[in-house]
C-alpha cells in the first residue's frame, strides 16, 4: 500500500550486512557426488540425453543404485530421498578425499555434504513463489492481477541512459568472466532438440506449446522487434531418479560454483577431457597460442580467413570477444606454468603438472576476484564480510553452503548487465557491441589491442564502463544477439532477466530487502530505497511488493560512502555469496589446511600476481597500470610488463 512518505519520520538508512543463509530444504543435505556424470561432451548433448520427465510418476522408492539409473539422476541433477544412502555412496566414492591434493573437476568431494557439484540444483535463500505453489511461473501481481510482461517492464523502467563509472570496461568484464566460473542454468529440450517456443516469424505460439516454453509477449506497442513473440525456454528443471520433476521445481547448476577457473578446465570429466590431450600437462591450443577448435560449435566466421569457433571449458566462450580474451590469456597462462614447472619437477609425472598449473590458476581467479574485483563491486561491504584476502589465511567453515543461491544467479549477479557499454574498443576502433556476438575473428587477427581495450589503456583512450543503474543499452536491450542480415530479430537482455526470475519462481523485491534488514520501502514514493525514478516504477506495478528482484536491485541507489557500484539489497545478496564461496570451500586459495593449500612462501609470492601482470605475461602488451581495475594515473602509473611482479615457481621445484 502506497502511503505518504513525509508522516514518517526520516530515520537513517541503517546499513549493516550480514550474510544470509538459504532455505533449509530438506532435501539439501546430501546429493551423491557424481564421478561419472563426465558423459555429455557438450551442453547440447547433455539436453538432449536429459530424461523427460516420466508420464506417471509414482513417489520415488529411494532405491536407485543400480548404475544406469544413478548416472541419470547425476546427470539431471537429481537428488535422493534417502540421505543415509547418499551418505554412504558418498563416503564410497570420496573416500580418499583427506589425501586428496587437488579439485576434482565436477566440484564432488570438496566439503563432507558434497556441496558444489556440477549438474546439481541450485540452493535458495527464499522458498520459490511458483503460481501454483509447485513449478509454473510466477505471472501474478500480489492482488491477483497478472504481472505487467517482461518486455513491458524493459521498456518503461530500464531505459538506455548513458552514466558512466570512472572504471575501465574490465570491471564489467571480469564479472562476467567469472560468472561463467560459478553459475549456468541449461535449458529445458524437448525430445528433438532445442524448444522454439513461438509461432513462424515470431508470431505467438500455438496452444499446445511444450510446457516448458515461456515466451515473451510483445507490446502492442512493440518497435524493436518484429513479430509478437520473442522465444523463451524454461530452464531445465531438476528430476528423481525415475525421471520426475522434483517438487517444488528446481533449477539446476551445470558448472561447479566454487571459483576454481572451471570455464577453462571443464565442469564435467568429459569436457575437461576435451580441453587437453590425454596425458599432457598442457591444454590444448590451435598453433600454441590460441584456444582450440570446436567444430560442433556455430559462431561468425569471416570470408576468406581462417576464422573457426573456440572450445574452451565454458560452451559460452564464443560470445564476444572481450570474453574470449580471457579464455585466451588463461589458456596461455596454464601452459606458460605448465611448461616452466615441467622443467622445474622432472620427476614428476604429467598429470601432477597439470594439476598443479591448474590449482595455481585456479587461485589466482580467486586472488583477482576478492582482492582487485571484490572491492571495486561492493566496496565497503568487501572487507566488512571479510572478503578481502591478502593476508593470513582462510579457516575453511564446513557449514557454509557453497552451492549457487538461485536469486545470485537469475537476478543479483546479473546486475552486471548494467555496467556493459555500448561499445568496445578495439585499437583504435570503437565497435558496436551487436556488431561483435559470437566472432572469433578480432582475437584471432590481434588479441593485444582487444585486451588494451578492455583494460583501459588502448588507443582510442579512456573508455569507461557504465554505472550499475536501471540503465541498459540497446546493444543487449535490441540487439543482443541479433543476426547481420536479420535486423529486428535480436533478443532483450533485460526481458530474459525479469522472465528467468520469474521461471524459477523468484520471491519480488522487497522481500529480500526486508531480509538484508533494510528498512521497509515506504511505496513508490520512497526515492531513498528506489532511486530517483521510482515513479516509472508506480506506473507498471500495482505494487511495491511486486516488483521483480532484477529490477527492484538495480534501482537502489549505492549508498553514500559504501565506495562501491551496487545498491545495499545487492550487495547483501552478492556479499552472500561470495562469503560461502569463500569460506564454504575446501580448497580456498589461501586455506589454513597445508595438505591442499600452498606453502607460506609460496603464498607470499602468489599475492603479488595482479591480473596485470597474467595480462602481461601472456600478451604483447608492454605496459600496464598495477591495477587494471583503475585507469593509469599519478597513484597508479603504467608500469613496463617486464617489472610487474609474478609467481617465482622456483617455489614449486
Ligand atoms: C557483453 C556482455 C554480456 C552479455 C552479452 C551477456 C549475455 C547473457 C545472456 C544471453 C544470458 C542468458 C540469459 C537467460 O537466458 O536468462 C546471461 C546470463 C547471465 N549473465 Fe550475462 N552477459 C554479459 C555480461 C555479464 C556480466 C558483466 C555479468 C556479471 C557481472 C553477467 C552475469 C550473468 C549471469 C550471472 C547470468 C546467469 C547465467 C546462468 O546461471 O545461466 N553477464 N548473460
Ligand atoms: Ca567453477
Amino acid at each position: 500500500q502506497d502511503y505518504d512518505i513525509s508522516l514518517v519520520a526520516e530515520e537513517e538508512e541503517v546499513y549493516d550486512i550480514n550474510v544470509l543463509t538459504q532455505t533449509d530444504n530438506a532435501d539439501v543435505v546430501e546429493s551423491p557426488p557424481s564421478k561419472g556424470n563426465g558423459r555429455f561432451s557438450s551442453l547440447e548433448a547433455f539436453q538432449q540425453a536429459a530424461p523427460r520427465p516420466a508420464e506417471v510418476c509414482l513417489p520415488s522408492s529411494g532405491e536407485f543404485y543400480n548404475m544406469p539409473e544413478r548416472l541419470s539422476a547425476m546427470s539431471t541433477g537429481s537428488i535422493s530421498s534417502s540421505a543415509f544412502r547418499l551418505s554412504q555412496d558418498y563416503r564410497e566414492l570420496c573416500l580418499d578425499f583427506s589425501s586428496k591434493k587437488f579439485r576434482t573437476i565436477d566440484g564432488s568431494c570438496n566439503n563432507l555434504r558434497n556441496w558444489g557439484t556440477s549438474f546439481k540444483p541450485v540452493s535458495r535463500i527464499l522458498p520459490a513463489r511458483y503460481q501454483d505453489g509447485v513449478g509454473s511461473p510466477r505471472t501474478k501481481a500480489s492482488d491477483g492481477t497478472p504481472l505487467p510482461g517482461a518486455r513491458f517492464v524493459s521498456l518503461a523502467v530500464h531505459p538506455a541512459v548513458t552514466d558512466l563509472t570512472s572504471r575501465p570496461i574490465i570491471a564489467m568484464q571480469w564479472g562476467q568472466w567469472i560468472d561463467h566460473d560459478i553459475t549456468g542454468f541449461p535449458a529445458a529440450t524437448s525430445p528433438n532438440g532445442p524448444l522454439v517456443c513461438c509461432g513462424p516469424n515470431n508470431t505467438s505460439p500455438p496452444a499446445n506449446t511444450d510446457p516448458n516454453c515461456f515466451p515473451i509477449l510483445l507490446p502492442a506497442s512493440e518497435e524493436d522487434f518484429v513479430g509478437t513473440c520473442m522465444s523463451f525456454v524454461r530452464s531445465n528443471a531438476a528430476t528423481d531418479a525415475n525421471g520426475c520433476q522434483l517438487k517444488p521445481r528446481r533449477q539446476v547448476n551445470s558448472v561447479t560454483p566454487f571459483l576454481d577457473a572451471s570455464q577453462v578446465y571443464g565442469s564435467t570429466d568429459a569436457v575437461a577431457a576435451s580441453v587437453r590431450d590425454a596425458g599432457d600437462f598442457l591444454l590444448k591450443t590451435k598453433n600454441e597460442k590460441f584456444l582450440p577448435e570446436n567444430v560442433n560449435s556455430s559462431c561468425i566466421r569471416r570470408p576468406g580467413t581462417n576464422d573457426y569457433c573456440f572450445l574452451a571449458g565454458d560452451f559460452r566462450v564464443n560470445q564476444h570477444p572481450y570474453l574470449q580474451s580471457l579464455h585466451t590469456v588463461f589458456l596461455r597462462d596454464h601452459n606458460r606454468i605448465a611448461r616452466k614447472l615441467r622443467a622445474l619437477r622432472p620427476n614428476d609425472s604429467n598429470e601432477n603438472i597439470f594439476q598443479l598449473s591448474r590449482k595455481i590458476i585456479g587461485a589466482l581467479q580467486q586472488m583477482i576476484t576478492y582482492n582487485e574485483w571484490l572491492p571495486v563491486i561492493l566496496g565497503q561491504t568487501a572487507k566488512k564480510l571479510g572478503l578481502v584476502s591478502k593476508t593470513g589465511r582462510t579457516k575453511f567453515q564446513s557449514r557454509v553452503d557453497p552451492r549457487i543461491l538461485v536469486e545470485f544467479s537469475s537476478a543479483a549477479m546479473r546486475f552486471g548487465h548494467s555496467l556493459i557499454p555500448a561499445e568496445f574498443p578495439i585499437g583504435d576502433r570503437r565497435v558496436p557491441l551487436r556488431q561483435l556476438f559470437n566472432r572469433p575473428g578480432d582475437v584471432l587477427d590481434n588479441l593485444d589491442d582487444v585486451t588494451a581495450g578492455m583494460v583501459g589503456v588502448g588507443t582510442p583512450g579512456k573508455r569507461n564502463t557504465q554505472k550499475v543503474d536501471r540503465n541498459f543499452v540497446v546493444e543487449i536491450t535490441k540487439h543482443l544477439f541479433e543476426p547481420p542480415t536479420a535486423p529486428k530479430r535480436g533478443l532483450d537482455l533485460v526481458s530474459f532477466n525479469i522472465q528467468r526470475g520469474r521461471d524459477h519462481g523468484i520471491a519480488p523485491y522487497t522481500t529480500y530487502r526486508a531480509l538484508c534488514g533494510l528498512r521497509p520501502v515506504r511505496g513508490f514514493k520512497d526515492v531513498k530505497a528506489l532511486g530517483p525514478n521510482v515513479a516509472d516504477l508506480a506506473k507498471i506495478y500495482k505494487s511495491v511488493n511486486d516488483i521483480d528482484l532484477f529490477t527492484g536491485l538495480v534501482h537502489e541507489p549505492v549508498l553514500p560512502g559504501s565506495n562501491g557500484l551496487v545498491g545495499p539489497t545487492l550487495a547483501c545478496i552478492l556479499g552472500t555469496q561470495f562469503y560461502n564461496l569463500k569460506f564454504g570451500d575446501r580448497f580456498f586459495f589461501d586455506t589454513d589446511d597445508k595438505s591442499v593449500g600452498f606453502t607460506d612462501k609460496q603464498l607470499q609470492s602468489l599475492r603479488k600476481v595482479t591480473l596485470a601482470k597474467v595480462i602481461c605475461a601472456n600478451t604483447d602488451i608492454t605496459a600496464l597500470p598495477k591495477d587494471v581495475f583503475n585507469f593509469p594515473s599519478r597513484s597508479n602509473p603504467l608500469i613496463p610488463c617486464d617489472r610487474h611482479e609474478g609467481l617465482d615457481l622456483s617455489l614449486f621445484a
